[in-house]
């Protein structure tokens, strides 16, 4: 079963974003890519991976994708926060990690465990 995973990365974690999925791009292509705009946009054009896009987050992505996992379409979220930065969305931020522990879903916040979510899917497989 194809797996939906959310990509969602800070700007100055965008880079850290790429180089994961160009590192994993042999179990992402096996996935359903998710995405904030911005995130996506780059995976899209950098790694030529398919990705559906939401809006931005600051715009509303953050809220979108956390429609998604309520409605239990998503079976693991990457988002690679910036914890340096204060952002002018920071309640979308917290209600996305919320609405993942309400349903149970994995999410990752650093590469380190989206390195571990992965293989678990991998091996799924
Ligand atoms: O702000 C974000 C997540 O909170 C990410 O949005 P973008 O991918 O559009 O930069």
């Amino acid at each position: 079963m194809r797996k939906t995973v959310a990509l969602i990365a800070h700007d100055r974690k965008k880079e850290e974003m790429l180089t994961f999925v160009l590192e994993n791009k042999d179990s992402l292509v096996h996935c359903n890519l998710i995405a904030t705009a911005t995130t996506g946009r780059i995976i899209q054009e950098k790694a030529g991976l398919d990705v559906t896009t939401y809006l931005s987050g600051p715009l509303g992505g953050d809220q979108q994708i956390g429609a998604q996992i309520a409605c239990q379409q998503v079976d693991a979220v990457i988002f690679l926060r910036d914890p340096l930065t204060a952002q002018p969305h920071e309640p979308d931020i917290t209600a996305l990690l919320r609405i993942c522990d309400v349903h149970n879903i994995p999410v990752a916040t650093n590469t380190a465990t989206a390195n571990l979510v992965l293989r678990c899917f991998t091996s799924e497989d």
